[in-house]
């Protein structure tokens, strides 16, 4: 690839990794792996001058607008920080300052770096008025509500000399205990783990729910104050009125004048931070006087006069201990790495993923061998290294099983595909049981009554076998396994209730392999009931928009086999949907297949919710942000300015709530 293609490449992954992380908030990479692509861009960029592009990431700091909240514009910009892995930069950027400064003297505010999301508070009169987080820069969510949940926040001054009106800035966290109690409640229920606290915190300030909000108890650094009439020309000074005033400011402040003792903080603080309650991911060094900030300015996406030096990954050495295998659903086999439990980044691990057993070849591990782990993007940590001096004598090579470790059959190994798999897929415990557990799921059943440890314990005691069994347990056989009357009850009604779930999801449940949320409802609206599903052929499936040979090759394959015919067969017969209702099949159309639609503001004919049904009924997908591919914005009142901007400058259209609804008639 040459080096403009790389450019382009670049780009395209930057924007989708900052929607991920602003806007879905589960990144998929660290953020150090992102900081490298986005200086090799920023490289490149100068490199190519050419190339040069107001859009591309370098330019403008990560938007995550969200179309839910009033969105307002900010008096001043909220920009991002230029920031670096190395203290070499650190004294370029000190360089720089003084040249900027034509060799005036000048003084450097050292604070930590904490690891949240940002937020715009304004206060008049000593009152809080407004909490607004940074959106796109210029215009930002209004999350006044939910920031007056946050204790560290003073909805009201102390003292008398504050100005009438001013801005303070500062980063809303959550707290690594609350972190982690989070994550083990979303592990119980499972919902999807959060990767770290800055994608909880922000999870949960962008709720609509501020009664949730303030549940998770949330805190609070400010770092900056912003104004017409500020007290001093320092900002360290400024911060320690703001301390006065009930703010919360950065721990250890320190203002210093040179290069030195700059390292010496950094030093300092590389270790320190490891007892602090929340997350900090580096420091930040700020010109301390304003009149010299003003001077040295901004660049398009960061002021000159500050810069943040980031910590390196944590990384931990730990002693692999065993090698377990984990059997999924699918019958995928996935090797654990169980380690010493050692400290990292805040929380405690002796675990770590091995992928499969090419992974294992690659790092030539040992059982008994002392690893490097890190924590990535994803929230099981990885390992990174292996400490070969460090291999004890009797270390032994990791031999990958030949047999499930639950059933004891031969696995195998497809072509194309990393990972070995139990075949058994009719017979073997764990593969039934997360059968069982996806059909109960949230997206598919939605049986909450009961959860995963039910399922095994229901397993064990022989009283299912598969998901039509479910609909077979009495409030007897319950209470034999020593439930109490009532709980019974609850589990038997809560399974009978599913009943009425949408075929669609019933599809979806039946857990054939590749067919997701998405593709069972393709199928499930092109075939209109099981039986033309079941009939389909290879070819019929395949014509299905959305649906390819995988999925299609999978579904014949589910249908051919006889064990779940029968319990398809049972399933209809204790009353699950297995057709489309009626009113699906009178509202359903083919109006806007193929069309991407991103809905936008309040509407007054229906709500929102019922929009995005009419759209997928009429074969149309909903989609979460405008880009090149987006066929028009469905448009309410108060469409957001960023949105109507983007729209406008991609050329797509933009239709009104009659007009739509004329659209589909
Ligand atoms: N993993 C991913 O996929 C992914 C995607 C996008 C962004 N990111 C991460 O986010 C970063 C970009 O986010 P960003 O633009 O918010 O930059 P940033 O987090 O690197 O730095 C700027 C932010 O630091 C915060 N901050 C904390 N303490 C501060 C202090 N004492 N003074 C001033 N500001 C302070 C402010 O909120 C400010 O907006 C990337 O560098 C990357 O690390 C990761
Ligand atoms: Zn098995």
């Amino acid at each position: 690839m040459d080096e403009k293609q790389r450019i382009s490449e670049l780009r395209q992954q930057l924007h989708e990794h900052n929607y991920k992380y602003y806007v879905l908030n589960a990144p998929t990479i660290s953020d150090q792996a992102f900081d490298f692509m986005m200086h090799e861009l920023q490289d490149l960029e100068a490199k190519y001058p050419k190339m040069d592009d107001p859009n591309s990431p370098t330019k403008r700091v990560g938007s995550d607008l969200n179309s839910e909240f009033k969105q307002v514009a900010h008096k001043y910009p909220m920009l991002s920080l230029a920031n670096t892995y190395n203290e070499q930069d650190v004294e370029e950027w000190f360089e720089q300052v003084a040249r900027g400064l034509m060799g005036e003297e000048f003084e450097v505010c050292c604070e930590l770096k904490y690891d949240g999301l940002s937020i715009s508070l304004t206060y008049v009169d000593g009152q809080l008025v407004q909490g607004v987080t940074r959106g796109d820069g210029i215009h930002g969510d209004d999350v006044t509500e939910n920031v007056k949940t946050i204790r560290a926040i003073p909805l009201v001054l102390s003292g008398n000399d504050y100005p009438h009106e001013f801005e303070m800035r500062g980063e809303i966290l959550m707290p690594w205990k609350v972190f982690e109690q989070l994550n083990a409640e979303r592990e119980a229920n499972e919902e999807p783990l959060f990767a770290n606290p800055r994608n909880a915190a922000s999870g949960t300030l962008k709720s609509l729910n501020s009664r949730l909000v303030a549940s998770r108890h949330l805190d609070s650094y400010l770092y900056y104050m912003l104004g017409e009439q500020l007290p001093t020309d320092g900002h360290y000074e400024n911060m320690m009125k703001a301390k006065h005033w009930g703010f919360k400011i950065s721990a250890g402040m320190r203002k210093v004048k040179s290069l030195q003792q700059i390292y010496d903080f950094i030093k300092h603080w590389d270790t320190e931070r490891k007892n602090l309650p929340i997350a900090t991911d580096g420091i930040v060094l700020k010109v301390n006087s304003l009149r010299q900030q003003r001077a040295l300015g901004y660049t398009a996406k960061s002021p000159r006069w500050a810069i943040a030096y980031k910590f390196k990954a944590e990384r931990a050495c730990t002693k692999l201990v065993e090698v377990t295998y984990q059997v999924g659903r699918t019958g995928a086999v996935t090797p654990v790495a169980n380690m010493e439990p050692v400290k990292l980044a805040g929380t405690t691990v002796k675990r770590a993923t091995l992928n499969n057993a090419d992974f294992i070849k690659s790092f030539d591990l040992h059982v008994g061998d002392y690893v490097y782990v890190e924590k990535g993007g994803e929230i099981i940590p990885k390992i990174v290294g292996v400490a070969l001096d460090k291999r004890p004598a009797d270390a032994k090579p990791i031999s990958f099983i030949t047999h499930c470790p639950e059933c004891g059959t031969p696995l195998a190994r497809y072509e194309g595909e990393a990972a070995y798999y139990c075949p058994n897929d009719t017979a073997c415990p764990p593969q039934i049981k997360g059968r069982i557990e996806h059909f109960i799921a949230r997206k598919a059943m939605n049986i909450d009554s009961i959860g995963p440890e039910t399922v095994d314990d229901y397993y064990r005691r022989g009283l299912i076998h598969n998901a039509a069994d479910l609909y077979n347990i009495t409030v007897q056989d319950i209470n034999g396994a020593g439930n109490r009357e009532k709980s019974a009850l609850k589990i038997v009604r809560g399974i009978a209730s599913s009943k009425q779930v949408p075929f669609e999801r019933v599809v979806f449940a039946l857990g054939i392999r590749f067919v997701g949320e998405t593709s069972a409802r393709l199928i499930a609206r092109h075939f209109k009931n099981i039986d033309a599903l079941m009939e389909a052929s290879l070819q019929d499936l395949t014509e299905v928009e959305g649906v390819g040979e995988v999925i299609a090759k999978s579904v014949i394959a589910y249908f051919s086999n006889p064990i779940n015919k029968e319990i398809v067969a049972r399933l209809r017969n204790y009353g699950l949907q297995m057709a489309l209702s009626e009113e699906q099949q009178a509202g359903s159309s083919d109006k806007l297949t193929g069309k991407s639609i991103v809905i936008s503001g309040v509407f007054t004919h229906h709500s929102r919710d019922e929009y995005k049904a009419l759209i997928e009924q009429n074969g149309g997908k909903n989609v979460g942000s405008i880009s090149g591919k987006t066929s028009f914005v469905l448009a309410g009142d108060n469409m957001g300015p960023s949105k109507l901007e983007k729209a406008e400058r991609l050329g797509v259209p933009i239709i009104s709530e009659d007009d739509f609804l004329k659209m589909i008639e």
